[in-house]
């Protein structure tokens, strides 16, 4: 059997997208999953999602880590199925989707940068030399010296295996502060199991820490990934955070089919 699939990228984030309008895809096949995800004997990926029919929205998303299991929600991926949603013709500039998190908005620019709508954070937890929230998956944030030389895998691995998050993890941010309102970031991602290039629910998580914590007054913050530069804005009122956008380019990069 050929399976077709297209491939995109949100700042180095990459993602093997699949048009499941029709149902036929093998969702429950975990093991099929994680060889499309892997770099040696599939097509390579940090994660795969589905674009299927949803009866109250343009789209409904479903997003699986790159070891293969469903996982919770995926900005970059979000922001990727935007742009794939446009270059199947189900949207046009702007649109409403669903995912595990629940209602998306977003726009997409001609010139490919997606600005999506994430879930408004209600809990930061603040503590000593870490902050905890979910921005629609669970994000450690802490700040480090030398983020550059920083051991993202060894040490992420030790916090989101570690006793503060149990069986269900987290994934991990390790952030330097380079001015008022811009902040460099590394992700240890839960599911990938190592750094990835830009995690979109991770600098969405650093963004609202920094302001959380006061090391930043401002509300356009702006994140330097590894694999390039995405913006976060939001209204805070009393602790709450609300129409919270990350924003940033989202390209198509190949497609093709597959034989499983
Ligand atoms: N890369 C994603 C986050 C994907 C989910 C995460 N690995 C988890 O399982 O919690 C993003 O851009 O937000």
């Amino acid at each position: 059997m050929e399976i077709t699939f297209y491939k995109y990228q949100g700042t180095g984030n990459d993602f093997i997208m699949i048009d499941n309008r029709q149902e036929t895809f093998a969702k429950n096949d975990s093991r099929l999953i994680e060889k499309l995800c892997d770099r040696r004997f599939g097509i390579g990926a940090d994660g795969l999602i589905l674009l299927e029919n949803d009866a109250e929205t343009d789209f409904k998303m479903v997003y699986y880590n790159s070891d293969g299991n469903q996982s919770s929600m995926c900005g970059n991926g979000g922001r990727c199925l935007v742009a794939f949603a446009k270059q199947l013709g189900v949207i046009e500039n702007t649109t409403t989707f669903t995912a595990t998190d629940g209602l998306h908005h977003a726009t997409i620019s001609d010139d490919g940068i997606v600005s999506l709508q994430m879930k408004d954070v209600d809990n930061v937890n603040i503590e000593e030399d870490y902050v905890f929230l979910d921005t629609g998956s669970p994000h450690h944030v802490q700040l480090v010296d030398d983020l550059k030389n920083y051991p993202i895998k060894e040490k992420g691995a030790e916090i989101r295996y570690g006793k503060l998050y149990g069986q269900a993890g987290s994934n991990v941010n390790f952030v330097h502060q380079n001015d008022t309102d811009t902040f460099s970031v590394r992700t240890y991602e839960r599911g990938v199991e190592d750094e990835t290039l830009s995690c979109g629910t991770g600098v969405t998580a650093v963004a609202i820490a920094m302001k959380a914590t006061g090391k930043t007054d401002s509300n356009e913050i702006k994140l330097n990934v590894e694999g390039g530069k995405l913006e976060v804005s939001f209204k805070e009122i009393s602790g709450k955070y609300m129409d919270v956008f990350l924003k940033g380019p989202a390209a198509f990069v190949f497609e093709g089919s597959i034989g499983v």
